[in-house]
């Protein structure tokens, strides 16, 4: 397959490496720092599932140096999603479908009025990687998981080719024939694992020591369950018990990406998760004061 990846960032990189490990054809449009980073420092990937490097790397930093893929991997934070959609436009057009990876979920409905919905596969990643001071990826967790399905009838067969080739990568690939169900599941649980864990500046581990601040994931597990509800996604009872179990049992140095970015003084993706779960409430008339409450906290970090 012929995948493009915007963003050769900590997740796109990662991922990005292991289909071109698969003998997959793989090429990263980038921006203009990245593409003298990549130039001067080449590219590898550090992960207890096996090292990567990038002797044959593909990048630009213009659609011109690219051939036109099947499949574009989107891979930018939340605040940079605007700024790729003319390349994806061009891309579209020319007959690529899309498929995001971003935490959150105002980006889906936005790329789908923008590139339309037959464009737009539905798509997420759970993983903990970082970029090092060189650029390089730094995976650190034993999750290297991609969940993906159609959103729209016509994208069946493309991620069902994305399937196959993924089975070969070193990565765990799971097709989902309701991605709609996954991608809330994956936004509640994020809402609540980067809330607290930003707001409070601590690791899981921490704040596991702490019943009172711990019992704030279990908080925003419950409202963001009843603002899937109200959209018509049926999170219950026992897929929140399976997230306080997963907080649980992660390991003590576990922790969001947006708090590794706070760590790192870097823009927070706030806006984009837990002000957007706040958009989406309002929309349904319904109040959510602990993740208000959260999106408080962080916001004087955003930046
Ligand atoms: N890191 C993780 O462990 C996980 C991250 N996620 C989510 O994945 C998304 C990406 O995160 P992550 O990989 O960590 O982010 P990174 O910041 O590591 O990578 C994003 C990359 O996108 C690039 N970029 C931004 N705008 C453009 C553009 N217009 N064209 C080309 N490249 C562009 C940036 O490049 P530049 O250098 O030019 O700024 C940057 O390298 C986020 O929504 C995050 O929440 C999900 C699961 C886990
Ligand atoms: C929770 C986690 C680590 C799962 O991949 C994640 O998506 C993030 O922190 O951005």
């Amino acid at each position: 397959m012929n995948i493009v990846i915007i963003g050769a960032g900590a997740i796109g990189a990662y991922y990005g490496a292991r289909w071109q490990e698969a003998g997959q054809h793989v090429q990263f449009l980038v921006r203009e720092n990245r593409a003298r980073l990549l130039s001067e420092n080449g590219l590898y990937i550090t992960s207890s599932h096996g090292n990567y490097v990038f002797n044959d790397l593909h990048f630009a930093d213009n659609l011109d140096g690219l051939t036109d893929p099947d499949l574009v991997v989107l891979a930018v934070k939340g605040y940079h999603l605007q700024g790729t959609i003319p390349a994806l436009k061009t891309l579209v057009d020319r007959g690529a479908k899309v498929i995001p990876l971003l935490n959150g979920l105002e980006h889906i409905a936005l790329l789908q009025k923008e590139l339309g919905e037959e464009a737009i596969i539905g798509g997420s990643a759970y993983i903990i990687t970082t970029l090092d001071e060189k650029g390089h990826v730094v995976h650190t967790s034993s999750s290297h998981d991609l969940l993906f399905g159609p959103l729209h009838p016509s994208q069946q067969s493309i991620c069902k080719e994305l399937e196959e080739i993924s089975r070969n990568a070193i990565m765990n690939v799971h097709y989902s024939n309701d991605i709609m169900l996954e991608l809330w599941k994956k936004y509640i649980f994020i809402t609540a694992f980067s809330g607290v864990t930003t707001a409070t500046n601590f690791s899981i581990g921490t704040i596991r020591k702490y019943p009172d601040t711990f019992e704030l994931l279990h908080q925003v597990l419950l409202e963001m369950k009843g603002l899937a509800n109200l959209n018509g996604v049926a999170i219950n009872e026992e897929h929140i018990a399976q997230f306080m179990k997963q907080f649980d049992k992660l390991p003590e140095e576990s922790t969001s990406s947006m708090h590794q970015d706070r760590r790192k003084e870097l823009t927070l993706e706030v806006e984009h998760i837990q002000g957007g779960a706040l958009r989406l409430a309002e929309k349904v008339g319904i109040k959510l004061p602990i993740t208000e409450q959260l999106y408080r906290q962080i916001k004087p970090f955003e930046n």
